[in-house]
């Protein structure tokens, strides 16, 4: 065992600005690069009314032909300068949006990778996928420009207003009394846009889930029959999102002709005061036009940041979601601080001292469960259904802590221990065991990456999947396609065991994990497993008693209580709730397949079933 530097929990959360500014901070240089390369583009568009003005008031009245020519390849070379160093810019501003928008999704991804059962369990997968991809990609596109954007708009804004002093300040005068106006119409709004920003993206989270929830359960829909209630349910779902959509859309675009309206009012105005003074000579014409153009582009940068506001509420509205993820604590907190080695052997085992758990405030789950597991023993964890089994298996495994009592491992308190040791020290395997689509060999390098091609197979092995290696054309690099659809149920639960096996931890825990298989294989499996490793102790939870008759001892649960313990003899003499659960255990079992497994074994082509290769079980308590 060695000791390592113990983590500490989170700093105090930070302001939003604050939270955006820590990590667009490294992308500072591209941006102001960016910026600089904008505010170039704007001046050369800001000198196109000036030479137009020229153009109107001097060269055609003159009749100077060059100098007429000059300014209009000016004009000309205006557009195209402006646009080419504009395109620099987005393009500059678009890496740093890209960056930015990667540097999120692995925070996020690491971050929820690292969250516990619990949080992933109460969220739906759609949820998880929409912060991921949409309110990233939202956070960091405002985030590349919107600073960027302001400052132009403010330089931009200032610029135009001494422009057109110059050009005629009774006419500027007009324009002034207007911004006031703007910041009123801004103040109303902006309630009303923010919480229908976040009202949109909440929909916009639902109704991924609802999709990805949908989309995932296609087999099990069609056995069913309820294709046509599932659609309906996730169009309608999609429907409340595009309302809710639509109600943001329509806030923004009262928004934007609220304040078109203050800028079409200050037009109005500032053309009849030009006609005024053309018709009265105190005006020329060109000026008339330079400053009709100021004064479009002078509202330029307020559109700019009218337009900038709505977005920045939907980025606040996708920083709340993202936020709400990073900030979330795992339940499991990783502040242990002793690792233990890469094959740990036990010398003490574990030991649980009155555990108490419960899911929610009003459910007991767990009370008062005191067991101790010695090194190499195996024992069952057995009752009846929502005994609390898996709940214990899942305390045992550190995938949820208890609210009151105390696990020890080797003499010590289990959270002590870092979680990667816990992980190390304690393999789980559950009912549905999750696959990946690699081949067979990749499944088995995620529990050991440098196992050897002897030790996956003899995992296999001992798992019963050697016949089915043989047979596959490409043996344990066959490819195993989307959450391995090409396995049946069995055959899945078994490349589970093999791959828990392979990861030689010190406690092997099985919650029915061998559920999918019949009788005679599963207690050949699990003779193997039992075979596989004399140290390792194992936690077999099973709702067939008659195939762990054999465990060293069997914990008998009982809403939450351990009713019983002792080995199969003892409690079968001793303990009428055992012989009811034993008796009640009639027999071999049909296989059990869901729509899926079913579906499994017709894509793989019917293989040849488990029960055909049945083997007298010899019970480690029969040969004793
Ligand atoms: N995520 C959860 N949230 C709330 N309650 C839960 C949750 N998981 C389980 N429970 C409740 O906790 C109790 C124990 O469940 P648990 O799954 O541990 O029982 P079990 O003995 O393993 O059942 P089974 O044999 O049917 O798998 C049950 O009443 C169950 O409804």
């Amino acid at each position: 065992m060695t000791v390592v530097a113990r983590k500490t929990p989170g700093d105090a959360p930070l302001s939003t600005t604050h939270w955006i500014a820590k990590r667009i901070r490294q992308y500072f240089g591209h941006l102001i690069l960016s910026f600089l390369l904008a505010s170039l583009a704007g001046l050369i568009a800001n000198a196109d009314p000036l030479l137009m003005r020229h153009w109107l008031d001097i060269s055609l009245p003159q009749r100077q032909l060059v100098n007429s020519l000059v300014m209009v390849a000016l004009i000309a070379l205006c557009f195209i300068g402006r646009t080419a160093i504009n395109g620099l810019a987005s393009l500059l501003g678009f890496r740093v949006s890209q960056l930015l928008g990667h540097d999120l999704r692995s925070e996020l991804l690491e971050h929820m990778t690292r969250l516990s059962a619990d949080w992933h369990e109460n969220t739906l997968l759609g949820e998880k996928l929409s912060r991921i991809e949409q309110d990233t990609e939202q956070i960091a596109q405002f985030s590349a420009d919107a600073l960027g954007t302001v400052l132009r708009s403010l330089i931009f804004f200032l610029l135009n207003l001494v422009i057109m002093f110059t050009l005629s300040w009774r006419m500027a005068l007009t324009v002034l009394p207007l911004l006031p106006l703007f910041f009123v119409v801004r103040w109303r709004f902006r309630r009303l846009i923010a919480s229908r920003a976040d009202r949109a993206q909440a929909e916009l989270g639902k109704a991924s889930s609802q999709f990805a929830e949908h989309l995932n359960a296609v087999p099990e829909i069609q056995a069913l029959g309820a294709e046509q209630r599932c659609i309906d349910r996730s169009i309608e779902v999609r429907r409340d999102m595009m309302g809710a959509q639509w109600s943001q859309r329509r806030a923004e675009i009262a928004f934007s002709v609220a304040v078109t309206a203050v800028m079409a009012f200050g037009i109005l105005l500032l053309l009849g005061l030009g006609s005024h003074e053309y018709l009265e000579g105190s005006l020329t014409i060109g000026t008339l036009v330079a400053f009709y153009a100021y004064v479009t582009r002078v509202f330029d940068p307020v559109s700019t940041a009218m337009e900038l506001y709505s977005r920045s509420q939907r980025m606040m509205a996708s920083i709340r979601r993202v936020r709400d993820v990073l900030e979330t604590d795992t339940s499991v907190p990783d502040f242990g601080h002793i690792d233990i080695g890469q094959e740990p052997r036990l010398r003490l085992g574990l030991a649980c001292r009155d555990l108490e758990f419960r899911y929610t405030s009003d459910n007991e789950v767990l009370r008062q469960v005191s067991f101790h597991l010695a090194p190499g023993e195996r024992i069952a964890l057995i009752g009846e259904s929502g005994s609390g089994k898996s709940s214990l298996a899942l305390l045992l495994a550190r995938m949820a802590d208890p609210k009151a009592g105390e696990i020890e491992f080797e003499g010590m308190p289990l959270q002590d221990y870092t979680l990667a040791a816990v992980r190390r020290a304690i393999c789980y395997v559950s009912q549905h065991p999750v696959l990946f689509s690699g081949s067979i060999r990749e499944n088995l390098q995620y529990a050991r990456e440098h196992a050897s091609l002897e030790e996956m197979k003899s995992a296999l092995k001992a798992a019963q999947l050697r016949a089915l290696i043989e047979r596959l054309p490409k043996g344990i690099d066959t490819l195993l396609g989307p959450g391995a659809s090409s396995l049946s149920g069995g055959e899945r639960q078994r490349l589970a065991v093999a791959r828990a096996l392979l990861r030689e931890s010190a406690i092997l825990i099985l919650d029915e994990a061998t559920s999918a298989l019949d009788m005679p294989t599963e207690r050949r499996i699990l003779n193997s497993i039992s075979r596989w490793n004399a140290n390792q102790s194992i936690v077999f939870i099973s709702h067939r008693v008659r195939s762990i008759t054999w465990v060293d001892r069997i914990i008998l649960l009982d809403r939450g209580r351990i009713v019983a313990e002792g080995n199969h003899e003892l409690l079968y003499r001793q303990s009428a709730a055992y012989r009811r659960l034993f008796e009640k255990d009639e027999g071999p079992e049909p296989v059990e397949e869901t729509a899926v497994t079913r579906l499994g074994v017709l894509r793989a082509g019917g293989r040849s079933n488990d029960a055909e290769q049945t083997i007298a079980f010899q019970s480690r308590v029969s040969s004793k």
